[in-house]
């Protein structure tokens, strides 16, 4: 059995919202393996995206238990939440996200200057695999959306991290553009050993993923 990146147990999460409160997870079970890569579906709304704030640490359960890489978080100071993210963590969002001063090779090296590490040929891989070599110097501002979100990728990579969560990644590009991010996605974490729980609307995008999970009136079901 491969090892559990991150495991949810009954996991509770409600927002208030003037007199009412609105419940968004309602004792909620997951686990995530090693290697695993997921979609998770659900109707807009429901609290997809609450769940992966949850796990990267952006936002605290009401109750129950978050177990990232075998440690139970509820103790976690913020320095062991910044430590994790930099080291375990890699994120990409539908809108892109980069650091828009920097050019694209800033932009993917990073993730390593936070962590005191080198350049590697690792990097190099994922600059070739995502060709993005003759754009490397250009300000990322300058790429188009198919462009930037395989910059986001290749940072989102580069440390190889445990687990990538990705919030529709695909949400402002085209089918096209779509589906091609999509296979390098997945081709480039399979390479990384990195687990993806990736939130989508998209049947074409999910059908990437090993699996299938399905968010509604709190309760996530395969
Ligand atoms: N910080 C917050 N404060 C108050 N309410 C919030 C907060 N974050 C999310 N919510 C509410 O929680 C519910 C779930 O939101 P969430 O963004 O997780 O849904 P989602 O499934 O990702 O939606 P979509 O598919 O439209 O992106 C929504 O009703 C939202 O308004």
């Amino acid at each position: 059995m491969s090892s559990v990146v991150c495991q949810l147990s009954q996991v509770t999460k409600s927002f208030t919202d003037g007199e009412q409160r609105h419940q968004v997870l309602n004792d909620v079970d997951l686990r995530l393996h090693l290697g695993d890569t997921i979609a998770l579906t659900g109707p807009s709304g429901t609290g997809k995206s609450t769940l992966l704030n949850i796990i990267a640490g952006f936002e605290r359960v009401d109750a129950g238990q978050l177990t990232l890489l075998e440690q139970d978080t509820h103790l976690w100071t913020d320095n062991q939440w910044a430590l994790f993210r930099r080291q375990q963590l890699g994120v990409v969002f539908q809108q892109f996200n980069l650091l828009t001063p920097l050019n694209v090779i800033d932009n993917i090296r990073f993730p390593l200057q936070l962590n005191n590490q080198k350049w590697n040929i690792w990097g190099d891989e994922l600059i070739e695999k995502l060709t993005l070599t003759e754009v490397i110097n250009r300000p990322v501002e300058t790429l188009s959306g198919g462009q930037q979100q395989r910059v986001a990728i290749a940072r989102a990579l580069i440390h190889k991290p445990a687990l990538l969560l990705a919030d529709e990644p695909t949400g402002n590009l085209d089918e096209k553009a779509g589906q091609q991010v999509m296979g390098l996605l997945c081709d480039l974490a399979k390479a990384a050993n990195t687990t993806v729980l990736m939130v989508t609307h998209s049947d074409t995008c999910a059908a990437f993923m090993q699996r299938r999970w399905h968010l509604e009136q709190g309760k996530v079901h395969e």
